[in-house]
C-alpha cells in the first residue's frame, strides 16, 4: 500500500524560529510540491492571521496536478459555539478539500490547558469534527500529545480518536509534539491505536529528541499509512520529522512507495529550493541531499570510493540528484590527488615521486592554513607548476599600501606595486576604495599592457577567515576570492598574518588562472618593442 506524504513547511515549518514566509513564498513553494508529488500541502491556518488567510484566497487559483491542499486549525474554543466559531468558521472559507483540526489528547491538557472535563473534550472533539466533514470536506484528525497522552492514560486517549473517528475523520494522526519519545514506543502504540480503531493512522513527529525521522519510520514499521513532516526538518523549537531523509530511506531503504513519487532525483533540488525561498544557507550536513553527504576527506575514504564507491557510500548520490565529491586537505592521500586531478582533466602518474611530493606540498600548505575546498583554482595551479605546465605569468617584486584616513575628508587608500613581466618591470601606483580594491586596481593596472585579457574579469566574492582566534590581531587570516568573466567563476586562496599580503595572493593566483586557462603566452621582448 502506498504511504501518503502530508507536508506541512508551510504551517509547522513557519513555527520555527528565523523562519518566515511571505504569501507569494508560500505559492512558489506549493507550486513546487505539488510538482514534486505530495499528497497533501498543509498551507497555514486561515484564521489565525491575515497573511494565511491571503495565501487561502489567492491559493485556490493555482493549478495543483496532484496535491490536494489542506487548512488547519484547532477545534473549537466553546462546545456551546460550535456552529459559530470564527475558527471552524475560519476553516471553512478557505475552501480547501481537506481540512486538519487538532485536538486534546492528553488529560492534563484538557484540564489544565482547556480547563473541561474528559467528557467535554471528547465532546468537543466530536462536534468540531462532525460540523466540517457534514460540509463535505475530508477531515484529518492531529491527536495533540498523542504518545504521551497515551502512556499517561491510554484509554483517555484513545476515548479522543474513537470521538474523532466518530465525527467522521478519515486519518487519525498520532503526534509527538514534545518531540520526546523513543522508536519503540511509537511502535507498540501505533499497532496499539491500529488493533482499535479501523481507521488509516498517521505520524506526526517533532525532533526534540534528535528522532524524528526515526520515529516517522518506526510508525511506519508498525502500520501507519500516513507521514507528517517538513522540508529540511524546519519547524517548532527543534523541528518536525525531515521529510526530505523520510522520503529517501522509505524507498531507497525500506522499498515502499508514494502515491506520486516514482524517483528521488528531484530532492537535492527540492531541499535548495526551499532553503532559497527562506533565505537560509542550506545544511551541507544533511543527510542525502546536502553538499557534504558524499564528500570524502579522508584518504583511505578516497582510495576504496575510487575503486568502489559502496565501499564509503550509502547509496548512489545520484539517485537523490546529489553528487560525490572529494576533498584535498592534510587528511589526503594520493588519491586524494589523483581524483582531483581526474575531476580538473589532468592526468598525474599512477604512482612515484612527483605525487608522493605533491601530497606532501599540499599537506604543508593545509598545516600553514591553506584550503582548497572553494579554491580549486588555486590547487590547479598548484598540479600545473608541479607538472611543469604552468610558469606563474608575472611576479609581484614590491607591494606597498598606505591608508590614509583624515576626520572630515575622504579616506584616501594607495597601493603601490612593482611588477615583473618577463624581462620588463612596471612600477604602478593606483588608489582604492579599501586597500583591497587599490591593490587590484594597481595589479590590473600594471599587467593591462601586457595582457589585455585581464580586462574581461572582475570579482565577485570575497571572504576573509581568522585562523588563529586566540592570537586577537595577529593572527593568520585566509583569504578566499571568487572571479568571474561573465561566465565561469573560479576561486583562489591566499594565507598571510598580513591580510594584505593574502589578499594579494589570491589575486596573483586569480589572474594567473585566467591566463593560464586562455593559455596566454608570456609576452617576448620583441612583442613588448612593437607596443
Ligand atoms: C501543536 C501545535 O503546533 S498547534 C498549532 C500552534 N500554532 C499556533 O499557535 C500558531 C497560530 N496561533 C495563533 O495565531 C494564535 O495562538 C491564535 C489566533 C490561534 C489564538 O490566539 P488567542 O486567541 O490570542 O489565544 P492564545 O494564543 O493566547 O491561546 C490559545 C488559546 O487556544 C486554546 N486552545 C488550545 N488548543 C485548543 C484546542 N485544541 N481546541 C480549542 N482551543 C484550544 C487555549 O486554551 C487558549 O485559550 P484561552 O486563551 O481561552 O486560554
Ligand atoms: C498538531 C501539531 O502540530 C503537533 O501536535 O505537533
Amino acid at each position: 500500500m502506498a504511504i501518503e506524504l502530508y507536508d506541512t513547511t508551510l504551517r509547522d515549518g513557519t513555527q520555527g524560529e528565523h523562519i518566515n514566509l511571505s504569501v507569494q513564498d508560500k505559492l512558489l513553494i506549493t507550486e513546487k510540491l505539488d510538482e514534486f508529488g505530495m499528497d497533501f500541502i498543509e498551507g497555514g491556518w486561515p484564521s489565525s492571521n491575515p497573511k494565511d488567510e491571503e495565501f487561502f484566497l489567492k491559493a485556490r487559483k493555482l493549478t495543483l496536478d496532484r496535491s490536494k491542499l489542506c487548512s488547519f486549525g484547532s477545534t473549537a474554543r466553546l462546545l456551546q459555539n460550535i456552529e459559530n466559531d470564527p475558527n471552524l468558521q475560519g476553516l471553512l472559507h478557505s475552501e480547501t478539500p481537506v481540512i486538519t483540526i487538532f485536538g486534546k489528547t492528553w488529560i492534563a491538557h484538557t484540564s489544565k490547558g482547556l480547563g473541561i472535563s474528559e467528557e467535554e473534550n471528547a465532546e468537543l472533539i466530536y462536534r468540531s469534527v462532525s460540523f466540517l466533514h457534514s460540509h463535505g470536506r475530508e477531515v484529518f484528525f492531529d491527536a495533540e500529545h498523542f504518545f504521551d497522552g497515551f502512556k499517561d492514560n491510554p484509554l483517555f486517549a484513545l476515548r479522543m480518536l474513537k470521538a474523532a473517528a466518530e465525527g467522521g475523520a478519515s486519518r487519525l494522526v498520532l503526534c509527538d509534539t514534545n518531540g520526546g519519545s523513543l522508536p519503540h514506543e511509537i511502535d507498540a502504540i501505533v499497532r496499539r491505536v491500529l488493533a482499535e480503531t479501523g481507521i488509516p493512522v498517521g505520524i506526526h513527529s517533532h525532533n526534540d529528541g534528535d528522532l524524528a525521522v526515526a520515529n516517522s519510520l518506526a510508525a511506519v514499521i508498525a502500520g501507519a499509512t500516513h507521514i507528517h513532516g517538513t522540508i529540511n526538518g524546519i519547524g517548532e523549537r527543534c523541528g518536525n520529522a525531515n521529510l526530505i531523509s523520510i522520503i529517501a530511506n522509505i524507498m531507497l531503504k525500506m522499498d515502499r512507495n508514494f502515491t506520486f513519487v516514482e524517483h528521488l532525483s528531484q530532492l537535492t533540488s527540492l531541499s535548495k529550493f526551499v532553503y532559497e525561498i527562506l533565505n537560509m544557507p542550506p545544511d551541507g550536513k544533511a543527510p542525502f541531499v546536502g553538499r557534504s553527504a558524499f564528500a570524502h576527506k579522508g584518504g583511505i575514504h578516497v582510495s576504496a570510493v575510487m575503486k568502489d564507491s559502496s565501499l564509503y557510500e550509502h547509496i548512489d548520490p545520484k539517485l537523490v540528484g546529489n553528487r560525490q565529491r572529494v576533498l584535498v586537505s592534510e587528511l589526503a592521500g594520493q588519491s586524494n590527488i589523483r581524483y582531483k586531478a581526474q575531476e580538473l582533466g589532468i592526468e598525474l602518474p599512477e604512482k612515484g615521486e612527483l605525487l608522493k611530493n605533491l601530497v606532501n606540498h599540499i599537506k604543508e600548505l593545509e598545516h600553514k592554513g591553506y584550503q582548497f575546498d572553494g579554491a580549486e583554482a588555486s590547487f590547479e595551479l598548484i598540479l600545473h607548476r608541479e607538472l611543469g605546465n604552468f610558469n606563474p605569468y608575472f611576479e609581484v617584486r614590491e607591494s606597498k599600501v598606505t591608508i590614509e584616513s583624515r576626520k572630515g575628508s575622504k579616506n584616501v587608500d594607495q597601493a603601490v606595486l612593482k611588477v615583473a613581466v618577463g624581462n620588463e618591470i612596471e612600477h604602478i601606483a593606483a588608489d582604492g576604495d579599501g586597500p583591497v580594491n587599490a591593490l587590484d586596481k594597481a595589479l590590473r593596472k600594471a599587467l593591462i599592457r601586457f595582457y589585455p585579457q585581464i580586462k574581461t574579469i572582475k570579482l565577485v566574492d570575497y571572504k576573509v577567515r581568522v585562523l588563529e582566534e586566540k592570537r586577537g590581531t595577529s593572527a593568520k587570516v585566509r583569504v578566499l576570492i571568487e572571479t568571474g568573466n561573465g561566465r565561469d567563476t573560479w576561486g583562489t586562496v591566499g594565507v598571510s598574518t598580513n591580510i594584505i599580503e593574502a589578499s594579494l595572493q589570491a589575486l596573483c593566483d586569480s589572474m594567473n588562472y585566467h591566463l593560464f586557462i586562455l593559455k596566454a603566452s608570456i609576452p617576448s621582448g620583441e612583442e613588448l618593442l612593437q607596443d
